[in-house]
């Protein structure tokens, strides 16, 4: 997948208070050019599952890599602090993990947007590996629960049933939508299609948090 097939930029996001804080102090602090880093490390992923090269092609990019890895290593900080997935308006959150989800419509109860699957989320036969389709719900309705006024929430069940291979890098569409709120309960259902075919449908309970399962989002670390 080049860069030029990953989703691009999505619609705006009406996030909750606690997650646009919880953004908006990375995006303060990120060193310039982060993102483009981030579109890098993403699209390795997918050329290192894609990459059958021969000995010195192995040893040349590992050493590359052992390189960037001490760069990187010299900066490391703790979760509070970390950038990696707390870019929330952006399609990929600024995290390599999941694919990125471009947003095409949204309220406070419904979402859709287009994704993709590259060759690091390849299982065999050229078809999504179905943990990381289960990754993808997971990731899409947390996106769904952070907007308008819910509060932070955390998945209690996942179940997600796999109708029909879902193709690596090919356009798909989302969808998720919140069916019933019962009290600290969100009941969600979600659908991952490849042109008309179902390829996955999921649903999901997410339990809104008491206030004492909330870590401060606006938390600094200490200066120096
Ligand atoms: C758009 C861009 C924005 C993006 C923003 C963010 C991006 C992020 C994207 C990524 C997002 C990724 C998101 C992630 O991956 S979140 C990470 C994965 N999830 C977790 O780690 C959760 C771990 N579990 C817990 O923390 C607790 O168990 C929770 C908080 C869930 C509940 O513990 P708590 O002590 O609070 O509640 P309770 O035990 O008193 O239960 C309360 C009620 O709920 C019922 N119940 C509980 N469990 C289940 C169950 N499994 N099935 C059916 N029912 C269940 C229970 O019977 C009771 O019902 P009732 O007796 O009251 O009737």
């Amino acid at each position: 997948m080049t860069e030029s097939d990953r989703p691009q930029p999505h619609v705006a996001v009406p996030l909750n208070g606690y997650w646009t804080e919880w953004s908006a102090r990375a995006a303060r602090n990120a060193a310039p050019g982060w993102a483009a880093l981030v579109g890098e490390m993403a699209g390795l992923q997918d050329t290192f599952a894609a990459a059958a090269p021969p000995p010195e092609a192995v040893a040349e990019a590992r050493s590359l890599v052992e390189q960037t890895r001490a760069v990187l290593a010299r900066h490391e900080v703790g979760d509070d602090d970390q950038w990696f997935g707390r870019f929330l308006p952006a399609p990929d959150r600024g995290q390599t993990f999941s694919p990125p989800i471009r947003l095409t419509g949204i309220t406070e109860h419904a979402l859709a947007g287009k994704t993709m699957f590259g060759r690091f989320h390849s299982g065999n036969n050229s078809a999504a590996h179905g943990g990381g389709i289960a990754l993808l719900f997971d990731d899409l309705f947390g996106r769904l629960v952070s907007v308008g006024d819910i509060p932070p929430a955390r998945t209690a069940s996942l179940s997600v049933n796999y109708r029909s291979v879902t193709p690596l890098d090919e356009p798909l569409a989302v969808e998720a939508s919140v069916a019933e709120v019962d009290g600290r309960k969100l009941y969600l259902t979600g659908t991952l299609r490849h042109g008309d075919r179902l390829c996955a449908d999921a649903t999901a309970l997410f339990l809104t948090l008491r206030p004492e399962q909330i870590r401060p989002a606006e938390a600094e670390a200490p200066p120096g």
